[in-house]
This record gives C-alpha cells, sequence and structure tokens, in this order.
C-alpha cells in the first residue's frame, strides 16, 4: 500500500517510508492511499485473540512491506508484560450498564501514548534498514505532556536515533515534568519552551521546513522525524486499541455482533479520535464519535458550526495535554471528508497559516454532523467529575478523563442517545496529583513527589510503579529556551 500527502495525492511512498520521514516533504499529512476494511468475520476472529495478536492483525492491513512475523516481534516486545502492568494491555472497565471505560495507561509512562510510542520505535527502525538508510534519524518533538515523556521512554537508546523534545514551560503538570526533566538514555534532550504548547508545535514544523538546517545536519549524517502524531506511525497503533474494545465487549457478551457503540475521546491534537474514525471506516460499528474538550474549545466550536478559528485566548488548564489550538491531525480528517480533494485540504491549512482561521464547505459540515459530536467542559466540572465518579463508583480518574466524562453527560442529555459508551481513559490520575486532591477535598498538598502517596492515603489506589520511581531520580534536563532558538537547540545536541 502506497501513501500520499493530504496535500498532494501524486506524492507518494512506502510505508517504511511514510515512517521514516514522518512529514510529507509539502508540509501535509502521509495517509494510506486507501483505507482497508476488516473482513466480514474480521472482529470475530479478533476476539478471541491476545491485545498483541489484534495489533498484528490490523496493522497488517496497512503495512505491506511489513511481514505477519517482524510485526508479531514487535507487538511482543512492544506490550510484554515487563512495560505493561496489564496482561490485557488496553483492559475496558465496566463503569456502569452502558458506560465503559477504556484505560490506556497501563505502559511505562503511564499515559495513552504508550499504545502508540512503544511500536513506533520498532517500525521506525525497521524502516531505516528496508530504506537502507545510512543516516542517524533525529526524532523532533513537542508535547504538551505525555507525548514527550513516552517518546523519550519508547526511544531511549535506540540504535541510530537521537530523540529531542520540547515541551511548554508552565503549561505541563509538575510530574509530567519531572518525567521528562529525569529521562534517562544516551541519545536524548529534552528543552522547555518559553510560550505554549502551540508555540512548541510550530516552532517544530519550522524546524522540518528549514532547508538550511536539514543541509548543515544532512553534512553531520542527521534527518528529521516525528514522534508526534503527524507520524502514520503514531495514528496506526492506536486504531487497534479501539478494535480491541469492541472485540472485549463482544467476548464479554456485552454486546453482540454489529451493536453499535459510540467512543467520547479527551482530545487535542485530534490524533487520538482520528483514529476511533479510522476504526469506524474499517468496519467497527461505531455510531458517534463524541469529541471532548477543556476550555481550549477550539474543536468543539469547529465540529459544531464548520468554523475552525484558532484567534481566542489560549488557556492553561487542569486537563493540560490538551491545552491545544492548532489541532494537526483534523488536516487528516479534512482529506477524508473533502473525498481526498487535497487542493481544498491545502488551501484550508493555507488560511490557517495565514490568518488563523478557516470555514469548510457545506458538504463537509454534513460529514463532520454525521460521524461527530462535541463537547467541552471548565476545570471546575472537570473537578466535580472527578468526586462525582470516586462517589458513585470509587473509580479513580485524571483530569483528561473526566473531561471526557463530563462531555459525555451532556451529550445523552442533549440527545437522548443512550448507546453503550467507550469513554477513552488517556492519562493515570497520579500524573495530576495536584487537580484530583483538589478535586477529592484535599486543601493542603504535599510538596514535591510525596504527592503520590498523599493520592494514595486518600483513595487507597497505588502509585504506579513508574512514577514511583520518580522520588529516586535526578534531574538531567532543565534548559529552557526562547522558542526563536529551537534549532540552536537541535544543532547543540547533535553536534
Ligand atoms: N497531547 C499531546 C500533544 C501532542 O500530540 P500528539 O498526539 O500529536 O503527539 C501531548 O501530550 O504531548
Amino acid at each position: 500500500m502506497q501513501y500520499v500527502s493530504t496535500r498532494n495525492k501524486n506524492q507518494k511512498c512506502s510505508a517504511a517510508q511514510a515512517i521514516a520521514q514522518g512529514l510529507a516533504a509539502d508540509g501535509g499529512l502521509l495517509t494510506p492511499e486507501v483505507l482497508p476494511k476488516l473482513s466480514s468475520n474480521g472482529l470475530a476472529t479478533m476476539t478471541d485473540m491476545s491485545y498483541q495478536q489484534r495489533a498484528v492483525y490490523v496493522m497488517n492491513a496497512y503495512l505491506d512491506d511489513f511481514t505477519a512475523s517482524e510485526l508479531s516481534s514487535f507487538a511482543s516486545r512492544a506490550y510484554g508484560q515487563d512495560k505493561f502492568d496489564e496482561k490485557d494491555v488496553a483492559p475496558v472497565r465496566r463503569v456502569d450498564e452502558n458506560t465503559y471505560c477504556l484505560e490506556l495507561w497501563h505502559g511505562p509512562t503511564c499515559a495513552f501514548k504508550d499504545m502508540a510510542l512503544q511500536m513506533l520505535p520498532h517500525l521506525l527502525s525497521a524502516s531505516l534498514v528496508k530504506n537502507e538508510e545510512q543516516k542517524t534519524v533525529c526524532i523532533l518533538v513537542a508535547t504538551s505532556g505525555d507525548t514527550g515523556k513516552a517518546a523519550l521512554e519508547g526511544f531511549k537508546d535506540v540504535n541510530k536515533t537521537r530523540i529531542l523534545v520540547f515541551y511548554p514551560k508552565d503549561g505541563v503538570s509538575d510530574i509530567q515534568q519531572l518525567q521528562m526533566q529525569t529521562q534517562e538514555g544516551d541519545n536524548v534532550g529534552v528543552c522547555a519552551v518559553v510560550g505554549n504548547f502551540d508555540d512548541a508545535q510550530t516552532g517544530v514544523k519550522r524546524l522540518f521546513s528549514d532547508a538550511a538546517l536539514r543541509d548543515t545536519l544532512a553534512g553531520r549524517g542527521f534527518f528529521f522525524s516525528s514522534a508526534n502524531s503527524i507520524n502514520w506511525g503514531r495514528i496506526l497503533p492506536q486504531i487497534v486499541y479501539y478494535i480491541s474494545a469492541y472485540c472485549d465487549l463482544l467476548k464479554e457478551g456485552r454486546i453482540q455482533k454489529g451493536d453499535p457503540i459510540n467512543v467520547c475521546v479527551p482530545t487535542g491534537n485530534f490524533g487520538n479520535i482520528l483514529s476511533a474514525y479510522y476504526a469506524k471506516e474499517m468496519g467497527v460499528p461505531i455510531r458517534k464519535l463524541i469529541c471532548a474538550s477543556n476550555r481550549n474549545n477550539v474543536l468543539t466550536d469547529f465540529i459544531q458550526t464548520g468554523v475552525y478559528d484558532r484567534n481566542r485566548s489560549f488557556y492553561n488548564t487542569m486537563s493540560p495535554s490538551m491545552d491545544i489550538l492548532i489541532s494537526s491531525n483534523l488536516e487528516r480528517m479534512l482529506f477524508e471528508f473533502t473525498e481526498r480533494d487535497d487542493e481544498a485540504v491545502k488551501t484550508y491549512m493555507e488560511e490557517l497559516s495565514a490568518n488563523g482561521r478557516y470555514e469548510v464547505s457545506e458538504k463537509v459540515k454534513k460529514q463532520l454532523g454525521r460521524h461527530f459530536a462535541a463537547g467541552c467542559c471548565d476545570d471546575a466540572q472537570t473537578q466535580a467529575r472527578i468526586a462525582q465518579m470516586w462517589k458513585d463508583h470509587h473509580y479513580l480518574i485524571d483530569t483528561h478523563t473526566a473531561v471526557a466524562f463530563h462531555v459525555l453527560d451532556q451529550y445523552r442529555a442533549e440527545t437522548g442517545d443512550e448507546t453503550p459508551a467507550v469513554v477513552v481513559s488517556t492519562a493515570s490520575p497520579f500524573k495530576f496529583c495536584d487537580s484530583v486532591l483538589g478535586a477529592l477535598g484535599a486543601t493542603e498538598l504535599v510538596q514535591g513527589t510525596g504527592i503520590l502517596d498523599q493520592l494514595t492515603a486518600l483513595t487507597g489506589e497505588p502509585v504506579p510503579a513508574p512514577l514511583a520511581a520518580l522520588k529516586d531520580k535526578a534531574v538531567r534536563f532543565d534548559q529552557v529556551t526562547e522558542k526563536e532558538h529551537m534549532a540552536d537547540r537541535v544543532l547543540e545536541m547533535l553536534k
């Protein structure tokens, strides 16, 4: 299968090239030329499989330049019990009669990003070999908290790779920051950027398109790639868990073959909910994709009106991983909803870059309304939802997951749609201890990593081992840079 740029369908490459490059040369996002469908018994076949086997089954449909045996070896290494503290890898927990929670934070960094970033290093390393690449890949990452740590952990000490992560200074939680600052490995770098996530992400995209920088680094034996969800190798492993969740519900008899479900996804960069859309296109009976946002509700407005307008205030919220006003992966969605009209997508992206705004056609608006619903909530509502979940179900959720539960409540109240819903739980509550403790009524917060034990003392929930280990780690990276100087940081790292 070939991959094409969302801005020029004639620009094609293999899966291995798409994964190694991360981004198309024209700035577009590399996307499969056709979206494969599951066979009529595909879901039934996968129902009795392990998570690792499901991953191979799904990825095989997209990666015809990789063998099934290669993919099997990657899946068993990526999702082994030395990495995930749950045998099922991505368990589906029943909350009530028609509400389920897909827990995606049982990996080494306690966030859903591990689901893809434990796999991507295997895909990318194999791609370098397939492409007979002689250079070392330098992976540039912009993070609002979770991707950065997951990418660092995934690529730590991986041969022929370097990784440099930029995060917004004052824009991630204390635990997220500590996770990144204490990262081990000889090929890693971490730097805070003065600004917000959009500044960091725009800065990284600028580095990608800086021809002079690329030439200098090529002379030193490096080329750039990405571990953000602009890389197809990030999206593909995320499709797997939606299919897997449906199979788990079938297996447990919660639904019958063909029954529709809704999914509610807290998302900022749109990669997670886009993966659910692809699962739907492959044949999973998903009725509505419910997009949940915090106070940075640019996606809510877009889905409801068809106008994307980032000219608004940027808020630092209690769900920092979603503090984003420029959602990269919307571009792939526009590509689908315009029936793969690359010129239209290019025009929308040019308008976004020039004016911070675009309005989609009536045809696209209709598609948005057909597949998506959207809602948002503020920090007070987020904390109230954490408290309610704890009171009603003794179930501890993080701030991002709470946003999704709140938005699902809103959606159900407005529409009366009681289709069984899967809420995506994207991070461990221990990554956001202060907000979660506040939600549960704590007024005096312990400073430093002691706050992890404070949450355990209050709830009886154990601190996840990777976070407990932070107590003994020294800070290695405390550098801060202005966004104008990000290229200098790259040049320093790649001496
Ligand atoms: N929420 C993300 C922001 C980057 O998104 P990505 O899915 O494109 O990597 C984060 O936690 O960094």
